[in-house]
């Protein structure tokens, strides 16, 4: 693939002509709005020019199109922008499909596009990936994942924008648009992995999200993919949208089931059931040693592919990430150490850049194997690099989590399921499925096959497993998520009298699955529901002339800043009593206690010994700041005897320990410091950085819409923290960290190098770059030029257009100022 970025290339060989003359290609096409054959021309790439369709394989390396995808681009619903659901299996290629739609909405249909995605890294590396084009296509792509991205979003006059977005963020953005009445810039909303629709955390949101867009608008056109849907027709119903399925995979993948040393090939029966066929008896020599820690033959099975090919184990627990890695590296040839030394090199010090000089010992043993593992304890920055070094085969086996199964493009020729469990909880199919999936990528490997590892006791599960339909997908909303969706739909007054609420919820996902539940309630009943308790509230106010409702003050500036109206009064109070008690300002650490979000932050846990002896260490001003929000030596003294507070609630005291967590990062202490300090993961600690810095933005927000004299420094005191909270870095790498792939260790590099802001990246050559940075694989370093580019490209054009319209302005000023003075100048002197 590399060598698609030849060293000829030139990010700005985009030439002004090629750019001209596609704009204008481009202005023939949309003079034929009505034109049938619009879409169809021998001609034209799905509508668009060839040479968007040279950018594809250019950037991508694809000639042609599956024929499902040519079917699919063809489909009535495309052509009618009516909605649609697509599901085919892991690999079958869904991305592009969506890609070439969101080329189509914002060349030729001049709108911007929504693109939803479920993790941070996938939206981070969309948001790579699509630079390019967003460069030589003349649109910007726009980050929205953690503290990126503006609400609203800033208007752009002349060029268009794919949002890519996380779930939340998108949620956001959509909410934003809606109250500030610029809807009708979007014209299309991609949603990746809809399946996660049924997932409970972030199901709600993005169920809310598209239940409201759809109810306030049809001229959105609204596209979603997955591979694991059961239930894909009421998905399908939910969103209103015609439905496409194929089981086509590039690349056969052959399953296996291990159990004890016997494997076993996974086949179908004409009737399509499946049933398990002996395949081969494993015998891979061991010494006694290894047979005594590896019963379960693993290294045996890693070992039959790699280093030649790359191998993933999914394992049930973190923890055993770790020791299986270790437990590989024993079953391995010892000359492995030899193989691409120099790359795992430059991986250790990459890895060792971003720690602030420490590397995990564990990985510092199985790196020179080419062995890693991977999971939600390590930061989003490690895992990141690990990626990227398996891509390049500089690794060719990690240890993960289920985690590591969820769209990101790996290529592993061999895929191992060490246990049927995640956690406790026994595989569902989807999981399988996905995991399975990671197998045999297009592309990247030629073939692929899949091994289940289980024991004689679950061999009658797996053979149900195996034969059950796919999971359904069902509506995870519950009476607080309508609580939520109900002031939304008032404050944006989407819905603002009872019948209208019912209408709105008759649209949910929720609705559509209730009405074949028995027993369950009417939507009367929950819209009935949702508004006692947002009376009760005080967030909701009725009109008695015409039943219509309406958000109170503090409730209409919890919506603005996306919080929940319970959440915001907590907050509002606890500001009023940091005002009125008097908020200290000698360090941040009471503004950090004010933004440390109190919800959802239960898996930090932080051992009493360490709360003991973090609480012994604080300074005298650190010590005057608990005391001011209320937290006294009696409750250290209650908290020591039985790791209790009864002196002041549970929240303050739990909230005043985290925000000790972020108060240390801030203090330029290492992530491994204060993880080791906490004894809490580095990946814990990094989401809780992450989730604090979102928090803090809508703290701000909430501030800024209250419009209260007394609150009315803390946007400014937040607006400084954020940015920094964001990146968790010095001021002077705030600049290089806007840019996609580039984390703290990449950074520091970076400013080494003599790369100090995004123009100097900009005007980099990218050979140079991939010279002086460790570990950095070439098409990464294309696409951070090219989004350092698309970055600074965006500053210019917005100035230029704020300054257009101050031009504009003042010229109508000018005007009315010469038509004033000649009205003076012509009025009868009598007057
Ligand atoms: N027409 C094509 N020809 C060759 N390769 C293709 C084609 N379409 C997609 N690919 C490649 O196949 C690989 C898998 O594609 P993609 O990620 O779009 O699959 P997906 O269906 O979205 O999978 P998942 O459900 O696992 O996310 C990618 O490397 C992609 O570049």
């Amino acid at each position: 693939m590399d060598d698609l970025f030849n060293d000829t290339w030139d990010l700005s060989m985009s030439t002004i002509i090629d750019i001209v003359n596609e704009n204008q290609i481009n202005k023939s096409v949309r003079s034929l709005p009505n034109d049938p054959n619009l879409f169809s021309t021998d001609l034209t790439f799905f509508g668009l020019t060839n040479y968007v369709k040279n950018l594809i394989l250019k950037y991508k390396g694809i000639e042609t199109l599956y024929d499902w995808q040519i079917d699919c681009l063809n489909l009535q619903a495309i052509n009618q922008k009516r909605n649609l659901l697509y599901s085919l299996p892991t690999s079958g290629g869904k991305t592009l499909v969506a890609e070439i739609l969101m080329l189509r909405e914002l060349l030729i249909h001049k709108k911007n596009v929504i693109f939803v995605l479920p993790y941070v890294a996938l939206a981070q590396e969309k948001v790579r990936s699509l630079a390019p084009f967003g460069l030589d296509l003349e649109f910007y792509v726009e980050e929205y994942v953690g503290g990126k991205g503006k609400y609203p979003p800033l208007k752009h006059i002349k060029k268009r924008s794919i949002y890519v977005c996380t779930t939340e963020k998108a949620a956001g953005l959509i909410e934003s648009l809606l109250e500030s009445k610029r809807l009708d810039e979007i014209g299309m909303l991609v949603v990746d992995e809809i399946h996660l629709i049924g997932e409970s955390s972030r199901g709600p949101t993005l169920e809310m999200m598209l239940s409201k867009l759809m109810f306030v608008t049809k001229s959105i056109h609204i596209i979603a993919m997955s591979a694991t849907v059961g239930n894909l027709h009421e998905i399908g119903d939910f969103l209103n949208a015609e439905v496409y399925t194929h089981n086509f995979r590039p690349v056969e993948l052959a399953e296996y089931v291990k159990c004890e040393d016997t494997v076993y090939k996974i086949s179908r029966a004409i009737d399509g059931n499946c049933y398990l066929e002996f395949n081969r008896k494993l015998n891979f020599n061991y010494s006694e040693d290894l047979q005594k820690n590896d019963p379960g033959l693993l290294g045996g099975l890693v070992r039959e592919v790699i280093p030649e090919d790359s191998c993933l184990v999914f394992c049930p627990t973190r923890k055993q990430c770790s020791h299986f890695a270790m437990l590989i590296c024993q079953a391995v040839n010892k000359n492995f150490k030899e193989i691409r030394k120099t790359e795992k090199l430059a991986l250790l010090r990459a890895l060792s850049e971003e720690g602030y000089g420490i590397v995990c010992t564990i990985l510092k043993k199985t790196i020179p194997y080419g062995i890693a593992y991977h999971h939600s304890g390590l930061t989003n920055a490690e895992r990141k690099l690990l990626e990227e070094a398996f891509l390049a085969g500089t690794i060719s086996c990690i240890c993960c989590t289920s985690t590591l199964a969820a769209g990101i493009n790996l290529p592993a020729k061999r895929v191992i399921i060490f246990s049927p469990y995640v956690g406790k909880d026994f595989l569902k199919l989807s999981t399988y499925k996905q995991m399975s999936g990671r197998a045999g990528r297009k592309g990247l490997t030629t073939a692929g096959e899949s091994y289940l590892v289980c024991q004689e006791i679950d061999m009658p599960k797996i053979l149900g497993l195996l034969r059950s339909t796919m999971d359904r997908c069902e509506s995870k909303m519950t009476a607080d998520n309508f609580i939520r969706l109900t002031t939304s739909a008032i404050g944006l007054k989407v819905a603002i009298k009872k019948q209208d609420l019912m209408k709105l919820y008759n649209v949910t996902l929720y609705q559509i699955q209730n009405y074949e539940k028995e027993n369950s309630l009417t939507v009367e009943q929950i819209v009935e529901q949702s508004l006692q308790k947002l009376k009760s509230l005080n967030a909701i106010k009725e009109s008695l002339e015409n039943g219509e409702y309406s958000l109170t003050h503090l409730a209409s500036a919890a919506m603005t800043a996306n919080l929940d109206v319970t959440d915001a009064q907590i907050v509002y109070e606890n500001l009023m009593e940091a005002i009125g008690n008097g908020l200290i300002l000698s360090n941040y650490l009471h503004l950090f206690y004010l933004i440390t979000p109190f919800s959802a932050i239960e898996e930090i846990k932080i051992d009493r010994q360490n709360v003991i002896s973090v609480y012994s260490e604080l300074s005298s001003v650190e010590g005057k700041i608990a005391e001011r929000i209320g937290i006294t030596e009696v409750c250290l003294i209650q908290y020591s005897k039985n790791g209790k507070v009864s002196c002041i609630s549970e929240t303050i005291w739990e909230r005043f320990l985290r925000s000790l967590i972020i108060f240390n990062l801030w203090n330029k202490k290492s992530i491994w410091e204060v993880s080791k300090k906490f004894d809490v993961s580095r990946g814990i600690i990094h989401n809780f950085l992450m989730r604090t810095a979102a928090f803090a933005s809508s703290v701000q927000r909430f501030t800024e819409a209250l419009k209260m004299e007394e609150l009315e420094y803390f946007p400014c005191l937040l607006q400084k923290i954020i940015p920094r909270l964001s990146y968790c870095c010095t001021t002077e790498l705030l600049q290089l960290m806007q840019l996609p792939a580039v984390k703290i260790g990449r950074a520091k590099q970076l400013l080494k190098a003599g790369y100090k802001n995004l123009q100097d990246v900009m005007n980099a050559d990218p050979l140079t770059l991939v010279r002086s940075i460790d570990h950095l694989p070439r098409r990464v370093a294309y696409e951070i030029v090219a989004a350092a580019k698309l970055l600074m490209l965006e500053k210019a054009e917005t100035l230029q257009e704020e300054a257009d319209n101050i031009k504009t302005e003042l010229n109508d000023n000018k005007n009315i100022a010469e038509f004033s003075f000649n009205e003076i100048e012509n009025l009868p002197s009598s007057q």
